[in-house]
């Protein structure tokens, strides 16, 4: 059963926004994405409009062009086009494809209103053409930002750029709804008034990517030295074959299949409400207005499934919530077809959002946390291709099928009838055919569940109360579910710049980390650490040394780091009993069994689950430090030495326990070997790749 860690502190976003160019691409980028959110609704509207002299299928057949041209290219070539891309200059890549998909959208009204009788066929071409153009820009934004953010926040970076590209997702929805409901005031006032709200959408959207092209032009970027390889698209170069190539390599065990097939049910259901939302909404008299406030609780709910995924019904397992979630959303597409209510519309619509988003959230994290690390890329690669499709099949074949199916009187006895549209049926059937996904999602994925527990009720019952099932509620309190990590070594090792390193990386995803030392992280620990360092204490005897040390380590364990691994946190200590065994046990040539007792007792028997050795010869660790010597450093070479025997003859007796790394290696490559050995013990991870997660959002990786 996986557990869900909570996310990182947004404060520390606002470090990444201190940074100008940064800041100014990023506006800039909310900006465009606002205005791209808002030219869909309205080019979706004004396909509905052009066509509202001609039969419903015309109609129909106008909102799945649209949607096929703004989705379409996307989905099938990005990969492709993100390698042409890449041989391009960034800048002056991003500057022509702001300029030119400005006066492409620009110019979509103005021929609606020269040449009425071409409107539709230019709005489906420029849209295509504009959408095209942005293949090639926003791989070029994405390796922009590496080189405006130093290295330690990119992670900040991405997910700031995922909230511009998506957040403003609901806005522009409310804010198409706003003018919308305007225009429409406008119109019950002055008739020539009525529906301009798609063209000033339209309008808005190019003065945004205006500005974004000035803003870009005036970016301090770094010259871009264009790679010859970087041509080749590699085995991505189109989303069926990534897809392919993932369920080759994954193998289709029951957990991916669980889960892709949960996430593709739900991202059908989003793409059809997009497909079939505008006719759906006429049909319930709410017009453009009503379609901006459906698109709108849709992504409203989306984000609120993605940020509380990981922290809702913590004790519930995970791979339950994926499959529960698939079928809340499926439940409310259902019956948002069947409802023919549109203020019920849009809460059902919220809730499917909501449902899709914790499903991605969580299914993208069992995937991280659950398949083996040689099978993971591939699997990504599936779910994302998978979940791509399926949003671009949903969208595309809903208007289609609604236009089909037409709309039908049913008569209920007497004069009562009910109304069925043909966008409201494929909703519906849509809904039945996303529950029976989800129900196989949710069989799939629990069927070889190591850590099932009771059943589906006394589990989500329990979990709603707060508490594991079978675990009493005292014992609970007391239960560790972080992660402890011990960097281990002689002097100057590189232990402190391992944990300053691997507490970045882990906060970065989303981790609670507790980076800490011994001896000296509680109050009494640093009076301790002064005695014990001092050269002036030359008196201390071996065996006080014992107990001065193991008195740190009690104070330690119990004030801090016991309470950080109960709320869920990775604690990462810079030295831990082991330092004891060799420094005192071999070092001091004291019996090593004795100290093992004494400090088992202080340290109430907690055992890290992961201790990395450093292994370093003293001369070398010794000449790496600056400053005179401590009481310690300044014991003979002899000593040392004894203390590195110490420390490799406790990795050979627990060789699954410990991970040795030849301190003499670099940093970088050192902290690389470590991630790989910690990855599998981390607490339920928020995944780098869960900021991809409704499989429309691209990985956003550092160069
Ligand atoms: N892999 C490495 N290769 C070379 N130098 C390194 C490496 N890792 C760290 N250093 C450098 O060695 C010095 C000591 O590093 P650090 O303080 O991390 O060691 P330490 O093991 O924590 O030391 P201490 O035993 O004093 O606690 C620092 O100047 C650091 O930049
Ligand atoms: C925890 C612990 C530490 N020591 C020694 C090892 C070092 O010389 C110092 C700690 O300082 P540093 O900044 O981590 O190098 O104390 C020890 O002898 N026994 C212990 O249990």
């Amino acid at each position: 059963m996986s557990r869900s860690a909570p996310l990182g502190a947004p404060a520390e976003a606002q470090n990444v926004l201190a940074i100008t160019p940064f800041r100014r691409l990023w506006i800039s980028l909310s900006l465009s994405s606002l205005g791209d959110w808002l030219s869909l609704l309205a080019l979706v509207s004004l396909a509905a409009i052009f066509t509202a002299e001609s039969s419903t299928l015309v109609q129909y057949l106008a909102v799945t062009g649209v949607v096929a041209v703004k989705l379409a290219p996307s989905v099938l070539l990005s990969p492709l086009a993100g390698a042409v891309a890449d041989r391009l200059d960034r800048r002056w890549t991003m500057v022509g494809g702001d300029v030119l998909r400005g006066l492409l959208y620009a110019s979509i009204p103005v021929v609606g209103l020269l040449a009425s009788g071409f409107a539709l066929q230019w709005l489906l071409i420029a849209s295509l053409l504009a959408e095209i153009t942005a293949l090639f820009w926003t791989p070029a934004r994405d390796a922009t930002i590496p080189s405006l953010v130093p290295k330690r926040m990119l992670g900040q970076a991405n997910r700031l750029t995922l909230l511009a590209t998506y957040g403003a997702a609901p806005v522009a929805a409310l804010l198409f709804a706003v003018l919308a409901s305007v225009s429409n005031l406008l119109g019950a006032l002055v008739p020539s008034m009525a529906n301009p709200e798609a063209d000033v959408s339209l309008y808005l959207n190019a003065l945004t990517f205006f500005v974004a092209a000035i803003v870009v032009a005036g970016l301090p970027l770094p010259k871009h030295t264009v790679s010859r390889d970087s041509l080749s698209p590699g085995r991505d170069a189109n989303i069926l074959s990534a897809v392919l190539a993932g369920r080759t390599a994954v193998g289709g065990g029951p957990l991916v299949r669980g889960v892709v097939t949960g996430l593709a049910a739900t991202a059908a259901a989003g793409g059809l409400v997009l497909g079939a939302g505008r006719p759906h909404v006429e049909d319930l008299g709410a017009g453009n207005a009503g379609f901006g406030v459906l698109v709108a609780a849709l992504f409203l709910g989306l984000g609120l499934g993605l940020v509380s995924g990981p922290r809702i019904l913590k004790q519930f397992s995970r791979r339950r919530l994926l499959g529960l979630a698939a079928v809340l959303a499926a439940l409310a597409l259902l019956f948002t077809g069947a409802i023919a209510d549109m203020v019920l519309s849009a809460v059902l619509v919220l809730l499917l959002g909501l449902g899709a988003g914790l499903a991605w959230v969580t299914g993208t994290s069992l995937i991280g946390v659950e398949v083996e690390e040689d099978q993971r890329d591939a699997a990504f690669a599936l779910l994302h291709g998978t979940g791509r499709l399926a949003v671009l099949l949903g969208a595309v074949l809903a208007p289609l099928a609604a236009g089909f199916a037409g709309d039908h009187e049913i008569p209920l006895g007497g004069p009562i009838t009910y109304d069925l549209h043909g966008s409201g049926l494929v909703l519906m059937a849509g809904g039945l055919v996303a529950l029976v996904a989800a129900v196989v999602a949710y069989t799939q994925a629990n069927r070889e569940d190591p850590e099932a527990g009771p059943g589906l009720l006394p589990e989500l019952f329990a979990a709603l109360r707060g508490v594991t099932p079978g675990v009493e509620e005292e014992e609970e309190d007391s239960r560790i579910t972080g992660a402890f990590i011990v960097i281990e070594g002689g002097e100057g090792a590189g232990k402190s710049t391992q944990v300053r390193e691997l507490t970045v990386w882990l906060r970065d995803q989303g981790f609670e980390v507790v980076g800490t030392r011994q001896p000296g992280a509680t109050k009494l620990g640093m009076r301790l650490r002064g005695i014990l360092l001092d050269r002036e204490n030359s008196h201390i005897t071996d065996r006080a040394e014992v107990l001065l040390y193991t008195a740190d380590k009690a104070d330690h364990v119990e004030q801090e780091i016991l309470p950080a691994l109960r709320r869920g946190a990775v604690v990462i200590s810079d030295r831990y009993v082991d330092s004891l065994l060799a420094y005192q046990g071999a070092g001091r040539s004291l019996a090593v069994d004795e100290i093992r007792t004494i400090s088992s007792w202080a340290t109430q028997g907690l055992v890290p689950d992961l201790t990395v050795l450093l292994d370093v010869r003293p001369e070398d660790g010794l000449s790496r430090l600056g400053g005179p010597a401590d009481r310690i450093e300044s014991e003979s070479v002899d000593f040392h030495n004894r203390v590195r025997r110490g420390f490799r003859a406790l990795a050979e007796e627990d060789p699954d326990r410990y991970l040795v790394l030849d301190a003499r290696e670099p940093q970088e490559r050192i902290t690389r070997e470590i991630q790989r050995r910690m990855r599998p013990l981390l607490p339920d991870p928020v995944d780098s790749s869960s900021e991809a997660v409704t499989g429309m959002i691209p990985v956003i990786r550092p160069e």
